[in-house]
Parts: C-alpha cells; structure tokens; sequence
C-alpha cells in the first residue's frame, strides 16, 4: 500500500513503515497548495496526515475515493469530518497520551509566564531597557492557593491539573461534557458548570476538543464574566477564543492576561496587535514539541498504520464506530 506522508516526521516513525514492506511517498516541497496536496493524496491508499491546514471534509473524501485509511499525527481531529469519514469506512487514527505530558507543560509554562510578565520582561532585556531596580515595576502575581478552572478535564488538562496541584497547591474546578469522578478523587476537584468556572477560575486553561458549534466560545459575555486577576491559557485550538474579544478585555482589564500556544488562523500574524500587550504571552503551537513525544506521535501514527495495513483495527482510532458498522 502506498502511504503519503506530506511532512518528514521523526524516523522512528518512518522506519516502522518501510520495516512493515509499506510503500511512502514523501512531496517535492513541503509546502504544498492545496491542488498539489490533493494530487498527492488521490495517489495514495493512506494518508499520514501532519498539520492541520488542509481539511478533510465531504469535498476531499469525494476528490480521493482511493483513500482507506488516514493516521493523523496529532491528538486533535478537529480537521476531520469524522462522520463523513465514518460514513465511507475510513477510520482515523490518531496519537493520544503520549504528548499529554508535553502540552500540559505548556500549558503550565504560559500560565506562569503570563503571571510573571516573562515575555514583557524579556522583551525589555532583548531592547536593552533593563533598567533599574524598581519596585512597583512589572509585578506579577504568585498562584500558590489559587483557583483553576480546566475547561475538558480529559488527558491533557488533568495533566494540567495535577501539575498546577502539585506545585502550588491550586484549587481544582473543572466543567467537562461529564463529571470524571476519578479526577476528582485524585485531584480533589469540583465539578461546575460552565459559568462557575467563567467566575471563579484564577486560572482558566482550555483543553477541549474543539468543534465548530463551540467556535468563539470564550468570547465578550464569557471575559466579562470573569474575575479582574484572571489569567485565560488556551493550548487547545485557536477557534475557541474571539481574538478581538479577548484583546478588549486584556486592554481594558476585565481579565489579568493570556497566554496562547494555539491561535486562529495560524500562524499568528507578527503585526497582530496581541503581540503588542505586556500581559500576553503567545507561542506557535509548540504544545508537543519535545523529542519524547513527537517520536511517540511517529510510533503511534506508524502503528495504526501498519496496524490497518494488516486488516487489523488502528490501536487508536478517533471513530472506532467505523469497526462496530462493519461488523455483522
Ligand atoms: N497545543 C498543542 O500542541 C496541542 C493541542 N492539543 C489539543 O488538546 C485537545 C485535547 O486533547 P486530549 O486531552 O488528549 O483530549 P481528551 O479527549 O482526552 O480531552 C478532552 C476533554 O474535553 C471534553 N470536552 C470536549 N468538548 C467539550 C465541551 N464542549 N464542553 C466541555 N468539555 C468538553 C471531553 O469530554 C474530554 O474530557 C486536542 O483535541 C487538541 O485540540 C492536543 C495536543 C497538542
Ligand atoms: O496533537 C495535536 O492535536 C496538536 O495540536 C499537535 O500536536
């Protein structure tokens, strides 16, 4: 079987694949236009797909009726129409776990960045404005004791949880599609609705799955909302926040600060005016990238590949119902 891959990945992941006898294609150019991705993909049986720009909706399932199988190496499946893609028997691999460690990080590294100003404060080193010691300059504020609230209390943000417990004894609330009674025990946290955690986080960390019906969730009448030392760290996926929204409430002190790994679009243009507040902090979806887990998203995206190559179900499949409606 042939197997486009549209980006280098790390080799383990490339090895598995050629070990297991299946043929890769790798394009010319990395950067492809859309017509060239689509070319690419119609002469292939499966995608391992790398990124989110190209979507796989009704459109491209109707352009590549070759493709059996698409291993995506991310978590995140919000480029896939799932349904559509169930509909037609193609499963969806995808590489959970093994970069909740990694996003939870940054995750962790934004809240505590945007607490302590680090992007203003090294901003002003880089522009050689040091300057002297001074005492009501550019103070942050300490967590220890305070509130997160996790928006999807799934794998990363308990992560996120359990680091934010861990080091400073923060207090846990969390609003999820379905109370997680496990996290609860272990981490001692609360379930509340939507608007408890808008009211009463000090932090709030989103790590949901994004979908389109929750595009620009966080938005005016949720910032409103929430408490004036507050800080929004979003490393889910860019959709969810109103960016123009947001920027008013940082700029007229409804909340404390932000901080981004995730944008809408992406990348980030450099002369977005976001880029110019003191209490933000944006990174360029770096959430899985350490070695550790992106060579885990290689042997993941490989296995459930190699896996389906076999006729055997993905390891991790994001529409596992493509198996139950095949069977009898
Ligand atoms: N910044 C980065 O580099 C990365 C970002 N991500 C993002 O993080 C997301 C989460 O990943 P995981 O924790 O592995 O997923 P997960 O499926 O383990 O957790 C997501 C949780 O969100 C909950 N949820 C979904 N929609 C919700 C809603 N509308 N209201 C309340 N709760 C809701 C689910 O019930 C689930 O518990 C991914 O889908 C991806 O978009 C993932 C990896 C890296
Ligand atoms: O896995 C994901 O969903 C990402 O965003 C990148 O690792």
């Amino acid at each position: 079987m042939k197997v486009f891959i549209n980006k280098r990945i790390p080799e383990i992941g490339i090895n598995r694949l050629l070990e297991a006898g299946l043929q890769i294609v790798f394009p010319e150019n990395e950067s492809l236009t859309y017509e060239e991705w689509l070319e690419y993909c119609q002469n292939a049986d499966i995608i391992l797909n790398v990124g989110g720009d190209f979507k796989y909706d009704k459109v491209f399932f109707d352009a590549c009726p070759n493709i059996k199988a698409i291993a995506l190496y991310s978590v995140g499946f919000d480029h896939v129409d799932i349904k559509e893609a169930t509909r037609r028997n193609i499963p969806i691999g995808n590489t959970p776990d093994v970069l909740s460690r990694a996003t939870s990080d940054v995750a962790f590294l934004l809240m505590q960045s945007v607490a302590r100003r680090a992007s203003y404060n090294f901003q002003k080193v880089i522009d050689d404005n040091w300057g002297a010691f001074d005492p009501l300059h550019a103070l942050g504020q300490e967590l220890y004791g305070k509130t997160l609230g996790v928006f999807g209390l799934g794998r990363i943000g308990f992560q996120m949880a359990e680091k934010c417990k861990k080091a400073f004894d923060m207090e846990i609330i969390y609003h999820n599609r379905h109370q997680n009674e496990e996290a609860e025990r272990e981490l001692g946290g609360t379930y509340v609705s939507f608007d408890e955690l808008v009211r009463n986080s000090d932090v709030l960390s989103v790590h949901a799955n994004f979908t389109p019906e929750h595009k620009d969730l966080f938005n005016e009448s949720v910032f409103e909302k929430m408490k004036p030392n507050s800080i929004f760290i979003n490393t889910a996926r860019g959709g969810f926040h109103q960016e123009e929204d947001l920027y008013n409430a940082l700029t007229e002190g409804k909340i404390w600060g932000a901080g981004l790994d995730v944008t809408n679009p992406e990348p980030m243009s450099a002369d977005n005016p976001l880029l110019k507040l003191s209490n933000v902090c944006v990174l360029p979806h770096i959430g899985s990238a350490t070695i550790e887990a992106r060579n885990g998203m290689a042997r993941l995206a490989a296995g459930n590949i190699i896996a389906f190559s076999k006729g055997e179900k993905m390891p991790n499949c994001a529409n596992p119902e493509v198996y139950s409606a095949q069977s009898p």
